[in-house]
């Protein structure tokens, strides 16, 4: 049976991280980018990792930040992957020998082909909802139908997923994995233990399904 990895992003409460580790989320995302409501100081991003069990996978959320900055996170909190969020180029997503993937705002004119032999050393493209005033976490789905069926890089998809559409979602595009931020809070930032186990389980009986 496949099994569609699930990334829950923004957490700001180790409680809630430790939840969604413990039901079963594959990764967890923390954002370091002070324009969100979800931003986290690295003191409050080590309380969030200490809470988890072993296993958990930590993901590092930046956009167009500067090389001191993302230097001073991975020194001090112990991230597994980092998640380039904003207009990084390949040069800079590989400076810090680290596992990367890079997010794509997704438009009609997103060459994601060419983009795949851009970042072809990224471990999965992250194709999100494009927005003009937001780089991210806004709720908002984008056409699906703009995904190529077949890509060379593990495809994340993200954008206004919730329990509602994860199933749909899954059947559609067929990702490797998926990235949930907003459809699991209650306020932004706020993460909501029913919603994360409800999307948990529509993803499990998804892939039971397929
Ligand atoms: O979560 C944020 O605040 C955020 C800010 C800037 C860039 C990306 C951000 N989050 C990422 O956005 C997508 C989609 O989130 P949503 O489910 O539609 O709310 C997801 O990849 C988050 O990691």
């Amino acid at each position: 049976m496949k099994r569609t990895r699930v990334k829950i992003c923004g957490f700001t409460s180790a409680d809630q991280a430790a939840y969604a580790a413990y039901a079963g989320a594959d990764a967890i995302g923390l954002v370091f980018y002070a324009a969100s409501p979800r931003n986290v100081s690295i003191a409050r991003a080590q309380e969030i990792i200490a809470a988890l069990p072993a296993f958990t996978t930590v993901v590092a959320l930046f956009v167009d930040a500067s090389e001191i900055q993302i230097r001073e996170v991975i020194g001090q909190v112990s991230i597994d992957v980092l998640q380039f969020h904003g207009d990084e180029s390949a040069q800079e997503c590989r400076r810090y020998a680290k596992p990367y993937i890079k997010a794509l705002r997704m438009r009609p004119d997103v060459d994601i082909l060419a983009l795949t032999t851009e970042f072809h050393d990224a471990r999965g493209l992250l194709l999100d909802a494009y927005h003009t005033k937001a780089k991210g976490g806004t709720g908002e789905q984008f056409d699906w139908d703009l995904i190529p069926e077949h890509c060379n890089l593990p495809i994340i998809l993200a954008g206004g997923l919730s329990a509602h559409n994860v199933r749909d979602a899954i059947t559609h595009v067929k990702p490797y994995a998926l990235d949930v931020s907003s459809g699991v809070e209650t306020a932004k930032g706020i993460k909501d233990n029913n919603k994360i186990a409800a999307f948990l389980t529509e993803v499990c009986l998804s892939d039971r399904n397929n």
